[in-house]
């Protein structure tokens, strides 16, 4: 059977991950759906207009969904389920002034997927994403694998890009890692970061790396800034579309990923910032790997931060 993702909420986010999955052409469908009426339909059409020039054959559905679920029909069959819909930042603010607001429209988007799409394997972007995605899973009720949360991927590649526009070396040739939450206890990891093979502690000051992990943190809120309107959407939809894919293509690539911790690092009953294999079912294993002393005390002070953040979502 042809392959099938769907992205709630048709804002920069949403419409940005469904343009990058249907240029991937590795899907049937791409349905993409909003609360708006006539947004999604005419972002998809204008999305398949672009089918002759990029060659691709995916076909884009728009859906306007309504407040007791109407449209929902049209997620039915999807292998995943890429959830954007929430309110971006503006600056000033933090992405937890987002946690009341976001968690309703979570929850009803979440209800909805487990009614409509069962099988399917959610990721969620919406923020604060480290709450909405145990929102979203426990507004699913399904398995803890087959929910996570799209964070790690954005900040390393924020990392990344940084790193190498430091070092003006391409940025093929730098490795970075970035765990922990997608907030303040972000957990870039300096001791995973190479350049063509030699650590960065070879090719840089501690005073320097440490800048850089500063701004990696900040990294959002950086693009909040100049943007006033809104938040960032390329790189994160670049991040959440990878991690698409990678399901559907059952790869077992590994990617730093909001996901359910269960003892890995000593840490246990949250979700968080770790390395996972991803497949078809989402989750296959949260990957272990070596950390600094100081690394591994960032990660659990993010675990704690966030697990009680996340002990309140189920009453939002
Ligand atoms: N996890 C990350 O790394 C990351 C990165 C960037 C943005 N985000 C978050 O992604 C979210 C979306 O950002 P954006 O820039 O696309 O915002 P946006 O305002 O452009 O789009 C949000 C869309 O969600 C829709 N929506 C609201 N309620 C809905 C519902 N119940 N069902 C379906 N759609 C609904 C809105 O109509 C709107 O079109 C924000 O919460 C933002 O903070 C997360
Ligand atoms: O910073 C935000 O509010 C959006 C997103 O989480 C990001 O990191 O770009």
């Amino acid at each position: 059977m042809g392959k099938k993702v769907t992205v709630v909420g048709a804002g920069f986010y949403g419409s940005t991950t469904a343009q990058r999955l249907a240029e991937y052409d590795i899907f049937d469908t791409v349905v993409l759906t909003d609360i708006i009426d006539g947004k999604p339909a005419g972002l998809a059409l204008d999305m398949n207009q672009s089918r002759p020039i990029e060659g691709f054959e995916t076909k884009v559905v728009g859906v306007t969904t309504g407040p007791n679920g109407e449209g929902y029909e049209a997620i039915e069959g999807s292998d995943v389920v890429v959830v954007t819909a929430g309110l971006p930042r503006k600056p000033g603010m933090s992405r937890m002034d987002l946690l009341e607001v976001n968690a309703k429209i979570v929850r009803q988007v979440a209800e909805n997927i487990a009614k409509y799409a069962p099988n399917a394997v959610v990721i969620v972007v919406s923020n604060p994403v480290d709450e909405m995605t145990a929102l979203a899973q426990i507004a699913t009720q399904f398995p803890k694998n087959r929910v996570f949360g799209q964070a790690g991927v954005l900040d390393t590649a924020r990392f990344t890009n940084s790193i190498a526009e430091t070092l003006g070396v391409p940025v093929k040739s730098v490795k970075a890692l970035t765990l922990g939450s997608h907030g303040d206890t972000m957990v870039p990891v300096p001791s995973r970061c190479t350049v063509d093979g030699k650590p960065l502690s070879d090719l840089l000051p501690a005073e320097k790396i440490e800048e850089l992990v500063v701004r990696t943190r900040n990294g959002g809120a950086e693009v909040v800034a100049l943007l006033k309107t809104g938040s960032a959407y390329y790189a994160p939809s670049a991040a959440a579309a990878r991690m698409a894919k990678a399901v559907v293509e059952d790869s077992g690539e590994v990617m730093p990923v909001c996901a359910w911790v269960d003892g890995e690092y000593g840490i246990s009953g949250v979700y968080l910032g770790v390395e996972a294999e991803l497949g078809a079912q989402g989750i296959k294993k949260v990957v272990e790997d070596k950390l600094t002393d100081t690394e591994l005390a960032g990660l659990k002070e993010a675990a704690e931060a966030v697990r009680a953040k996340q002990a309140d979502v189920a009453s939002l």
